[in-house]
């Protein structure tokens, strides 16, 4: 029998970059996959294919805002989606050599097949002529992501009723879309549907979009939405769905009807285990599939790792690699990378884009923890002028002590990449001085920051705040000129 030092199951982003951790550190580690190709949800049908069509429809919104007097925009009643995720096919077949060249480089043996457990320290790959091979294993890390959850009130025959996977897969740019759960999925193809020229439809049961974002932010989303012609229909539930010969009729459970040529179920996910036969190395997953672990990413028994989406929240790809790298470093005994760092952004892919890190004034607020806010519209930013998507803002929390920063929260152009900026100086401690004294490029969307600063800087002078003041820890957050 084969013997390896760590076998990770499932090449997504939590298992490549564990597999490749692990490797690094000079152990012998293999990594099975069951796919044809690698890199799972993120590479093949979540992160990388969604935002490939989002880059088409940001385009099309833009040509269309753009002012371009004599030039029309529409879509083509015969274009299939697949081909208007452009660059998607060159983009995931980079996605496939990089993760192979990566862990060919780190030496990771790679096994096609169906991964198993034997017994704790077996793990069995089933081929897919039926034939099985057993390796065994010191570590083992599960990383096996989820898919999309299925409510059994819905039929999906892929044609009328589709999940997140299969609507990529639409073979025309449907007229009207009712999208089934307001969650991130279902706010990103709404946004990117309707840029599209789609009539859209959400159907939520929660009171507002994504309420875990800062109140102001969500409620931004949901007013551009609105402006973009997507129906909200929120508080509800999809009850029936009744397919026609040309549309759906959707029940909703307050009585009310709608009908859509297409329907988008987009409720959540579901923890890939049932292959795993979990049982046979005393494990055992939650009603959604999910596997509990501690802090170190380790389950209940000892030497089995598990990260990712498999493990739920935030189910982000941007976290399952940093798990992967956490898990394997703990599990080798390593000191470098012990945690996941605290501060985890999320960016939203919606049109416009939604990004936040730290805290929200809600949380504060719950909390008892004073604070202050500045704000600034990206209307007012001649760099979100001049790319023609002058829209959102920049929205900064602070501590009225002394200024530190405590979260930031972006709606507009670019957001996803504009929250870094104040996610490096929350983790280095700094505050909204460093943005009032910094010198920004010009013209930038990261100006913007110089902007909030001063509203955050002048309401504290207002209210005669301390934090208004330039403090000396305040000081060190400037680069030092001599
Ligand atoms: C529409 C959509 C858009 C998204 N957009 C973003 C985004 O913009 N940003 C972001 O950070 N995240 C995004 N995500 C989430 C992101 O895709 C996931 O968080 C990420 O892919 C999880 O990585 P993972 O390694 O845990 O699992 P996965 O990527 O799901 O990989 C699991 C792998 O395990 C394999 N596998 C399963 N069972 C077995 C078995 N028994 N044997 C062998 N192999 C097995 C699977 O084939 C798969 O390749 C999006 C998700 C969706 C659905
Ligand atoms: N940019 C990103 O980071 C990104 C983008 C897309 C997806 N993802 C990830 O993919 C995963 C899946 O996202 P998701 O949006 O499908 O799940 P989700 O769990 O985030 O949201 C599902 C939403 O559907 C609602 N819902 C459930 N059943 C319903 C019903 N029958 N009728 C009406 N509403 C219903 C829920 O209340 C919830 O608001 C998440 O882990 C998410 O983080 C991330």
């Amino acid at each position: 029998m084969l013997h390896y030092d760590v076998v990770v199951i499932g090449s997504g982003p939590a298992g490549e970059h564990g597999a490749v951790q692990a490797a690094s550190y000079g152990k012998k580690v293999a990594l099975i996959e069951k796919e044809a190709v690698p890199g799972g949800a993120s590479a093949n049908t979540g992160t990388i294919p969604s935002k490939a069509l989002r880059e088409t429809a940001l385009a099309i919104q833009q040509a269309r805002s753009r002012d371009a007097h004599g030039i029309e925009f529409s879509v083509s009643e015969t274009v299939t989606i697949p081909e208007l995720m452009g660059r998607r096919g060159l983009v995931t077949a980079r996605e496939h050599s990089r993760i192979r060249n990566r862990l060919n480089a780190a030496g990771v043996e790679q096994f096609r097949g169906v991964a198993s457990f034997a017994d704790a320290h077996t793990v069995r790959i089933t081929l897919a002529d039926g034939s099985f091979q057993d390796i065994q294993a010191e570590v083992v890390l599960l990383a096996t992501g989820t898919r999309p959850s299925h409510p059994p009130q819905y039929t999906f025959d892929h044609q009328h009723v589709y999940d997140s996977d299969s609507i990529l897969m639409l073979d025309t740019v449907p007229r009207s879309l009712a999208i089934l759960g307001g969650g991130v999925a279902g706010c990103e193809y709404a946004s990117m549907f309707a840029a599209l020229g789609v009539h859209v439809s959400i159907i939520d049961s929660k009171p507002r979009l994504l309420p875990w974002l800062d109140a102001e932010l969500s409620i931004a989303m949901q007013d551009l939405f609105a402006l973009a012609g997507i129906d909200m229909h929120q508080e509800r539930r999809a009850q029936r769905l009744e397919v026609g010969d040309r549309d759906v009729l959707v029940t909703l459970s307050d009585g009310s009807r709608l009908v859509a040529e297409k329907v988008l179920v987009a409720a959540g996910r579901q923890g890939n285990v049932e292959s795993l036969d979990l049982a046979a190395a005393g494990l055992s997953a939650t009603d959604k599939g999910y596997l509990e672990v501690d802090e170190h990413y380790r389950t209940k028994v000892p030497h089995i790792y598990a990260a990712g989406d498999l493990i739920g929240f935030p189910g982000l790809a941007s976290t399952s690699m940093e798990q992967g790298r956490v898990a394997m470093t703990h599990a080798l005994g390593k000191k470098y990378q012990q945690k996941v760092a605290e501060l985890l952004p999320v960016g939203i892919y919606t049109i416009p884009e939604v990004s936040s890190v730290g805290a929200t004034e809600e949380a504060l607020k719950q909390k008892g923890i004073p604070y202050v806010v500045g704000k600034t519209p990206l209307t007012e930013n001649a760099r979100a002028n001049l790319i023609g998507e002058a829209v959102g803002f920049l929205k900064l929390v602070a501590s009225p002590q002394d200024g530190e920063l405590l979260g930031v929260h972006c709606i507009g152009p670019h957001a996803s990449e504009l929250v870094h900026l104040g996610s490096a100086v929350m983790a280095l401690g700094g505050t909204i001085h460093y943005f009032t004294q910094a010198v920004f490029n010009y013209p930038t969307l990261g100006e913007a920051y110089k902007y909030a600063a001063y509203d955050a800087r002048a309401e504290m002078k207002r209210l005669g705040l301390p934090g208004a003041q330039l403090q000396p820890p305040a000081v060190s957050a400037v680069p030092k000129t001599a």
